[in-house]
């Protein structure tokens, strides 16, 4: 009789050599794709390290080709460096790559696959995404926030005079940008209840999201080595990120049911405060979880902050090095402006170098340089190449903004060529993709375009920038950093002063009664007794870090945006008692 030992062992050797045999017919089809050599258990992972991975990615094309498969560990991952096989990509197999591969990090900022950015293409997916675009990120509502983006534009304005007034005129614009942008998001998304002394802690948080992308988690790689993660003590740390936004998130929620009712504020429009709401809306077909409300928020602030500062800081980066661009675009606020101090949002649809100039930053410098990872659902073919299920799959978009075959002298900065082109960022164009192509393409692309070109047309009207002194356009770096999101390594150092026929002309340290400002913006009501203020208003002086006590007079862009809101629809001329 047969020993019971190896009578076992039969099934097991069984399963062994069939699951060696499947695993060879398909590394017989893969193994035509054109891919670099790899070494035994790391594959190419050695290839990619110690340099920015877009760049890594686009030379090994080079000599590889724009179809190429790598060996990431474990992981099979397709890169894909030319926009003609993305488009065939995205015609054909959008639906078969409309997922996202599951990591260690995705998996936890996506609270489990409860939010939009990381998750798995399925219902839920589906469900947020009508979510986002119906309620909180529709054209609608990105217009309705344009008071919102006014006041931090103001604010911005005046930051920027105040800490040139402060030093020896020199600025990290960097810096105040990066403020600037997490107090915008924060404040559209979070509302009044993140005070003053939360948003250092949010800017950490969400910039650490980004960081926490490139910590490397072995498990993601090799399965089998998820126990040195373990003992490297990377999955405390990403528990411990997660617990900070959790409780974060938490007194969020159970403020909001206070809110309602202590304070009944129905002026609540953040997005977080719509999603509260909606968990009583019936005719929404679905129950929206806490969940989903901490992770589609999460997506929110991550998708946002980052990718949106980067777009500023490139932008603001390349004028300085462009000086001709630099007065092109300054002459066209001027004429546009007729004489105000402020450029309000409904004269950006004639600032169309403007626009061609942002697009151009874009195309150079896409913040998110290989969007994020998609992976396939089933077998498909690309390029008569058979690609099996669970592959990974990445568009190196910053590589497809230099591709001479589509881009003349792609290195150089020419907004002209985007002059009478009807080429587009909105994934149309395979060419040009910095917010994606796709089912999977942003949903924030109205708002991020909103709050950038409202930004950089104030800051360049108000302010000519230049270097600092001893400092030449030829001492900037313009090296990126390391991460999915691709803002520049150097940190902008400027000296903003006042434009010539600027009101504000001179008038350093501009200091301004923002509460009674605020107060009009929000009530369109006066706020000299202090008693009057609401608690919900009161935190939104908070959250704008003002005391609400503060001030003298309201600067002439406020006068002009307050005249604005308290007559809409009318010209609101700037009449002479205006004027300082
Ligand atoms: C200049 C600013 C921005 C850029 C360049 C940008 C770019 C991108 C890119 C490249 C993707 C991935 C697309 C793909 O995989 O094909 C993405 C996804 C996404 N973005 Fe943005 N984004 C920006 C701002 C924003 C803002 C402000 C929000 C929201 C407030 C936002 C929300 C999202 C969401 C929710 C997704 C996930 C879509 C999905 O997976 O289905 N983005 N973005």
């Amino acid at each position: 009789m047969m020993n019971p030992t190896l009578l076992a062992a039969i099934p097991i050797i069984s399963l062994f050599f069939l699951l060696l045999a499947r695993r060879r017919v398909f590394s017989q089809k893969v193994a035509l794709l054109p891919s670099p050599p790899r070494l035994p258990f790391i594959g190419n992972l050695h290839q990619l390290f110690g340099s920015i991975l877009h760049r890594s990615l686009y030379k090994l094309s080079k000599q590889h080709g724009p179809l190429m498969l790598l060996h990431l560990g474990t992981i099979r991952t397709l890169v894909i460096s030319c926009p003609k096989i993305a488009e065939e990509v995205i015609r054909n197999n959008d639906l078969v790559f409309a997922t996202r591969p599951k990591t260690k990090v995705m998996d936890f900022l996506s609270y489990n696959n409860n939010n939009i950015a990381f998750a798995q293409y399925g219902v839920k997916w589906r469900q947020m995404k009508t979510l986002l675009r119906t309620h909180l990120l529709s054209p609608q509502r990105v217009k309705s926030l344009s008071f919102d983006r006014a006041e931090e534009v103001s604010l911005l304005l005046e930051n920027v005079a105040d800490v040139a007034s402060r030093g020896n005129g020199v600025i990290c614009l960097t810096e105040i940008l990066n403020s600037y942008i997490t107090n915008v998001i924060c404040r559209v998304v979070l509302g009044s209840w993140i005070t003053k002394e939360k948003k250092p802690l949010l800017s950490k948080l969400s910039h650490e999201s980004s960081a926490l992308f490139y910590e490397v988690f072995l498990e993601d790689f090799f399965p089998n080595l998820k126990w040195l993660d373990v003992l490297r003590g990377s999955h405390r740390k990403l528990k411990n990120y997660m617990k900070t936004w959790d409780a974060l998130f938490e007194e969020i929620i159970k403020n909001h049911g206070r809110e309602s009712k202590e304070v009944n504020d129905k002026n609540n429009t953040s997005f977080m405060g719509a999603l509260l709401d909606l968990q009583n809306d019936s005719s929404l077909g679905f129950v929206i979880t806490n969940d989903q409300i901490k992770g589609l928020t999460m997506d929110m602030i991550i998708a946002g902050i980052d990718t949106t500062f980067a777009t500023m800081d490139w932008s603001m980066t390349e004028l300085v090095r462009n000086p001709k661009v630099m007065k092109k675009v300054k002459d066209e606020l001027k004429k546009v402006a007729h004489g105000e101090d402020m450029i309000s949002e409904e004269l950006l649809g004639q600032l169309s170098y403007l626009k061609v100039f942002i697009k151009e930053v874009l195309r150079l410098h896409p913040p998110a340089p290989l969007l994020l990872p998609r992976e396939s659902l089933q077998e498909s073919q690309i390029q008569g190449y058979n690609i099996p299920k669970q592959t990974r799959l990445v568009f190196n978009a910053w590589a497809f903004g230099r591709d001479k075959s589509y881009w003349e002298a792609p290195e150089q900065f020419m907004p002209e060529r985007f002059i009478d082109s009807a080429v587009d960022y909105r994934g149309k164009d395979f060419c040009f993709i910095p917010f994606g192509v796709g089912r999977r393409s942003c949903q924030g692309t109205d708002f991020a375009m909103a709050v950038i070109e409202i930004t950089l047309a104030n800051l360049l009207h108000r302010f000519d920038w230049s270097l600092p002194s001893g400092i030449t356009i030829e001492d900037m770096d313009m090296i990126e950093c390391d991460g999915v999101i691709s803002s520049r390594k150097q940190k902008l150092e400027l000296v903003p002063i006042a434009s010539k026929g600027s009101n504000e002309e001179h008038t350093y340290p501009m200091k301004v009664n923002y509460a009674k400002n605020l107060s009009h913006f929000h009530s369109l009501g006066d706020i000299e007794n202090q008693e009057s203020i609401s608690p919900s208003r009161q935190r939104t002086f908070e959250l704008l870090s003002l005391p609400p006590e503060a001030g003298r007079e309201p600067t002439n862009s406020f006068r002009f945006h307050l005249k604005r809101a308290e007559n809409p629809g009318s010209s609101c001329e700037r009449s002479s008692h205006d004027e300082h």
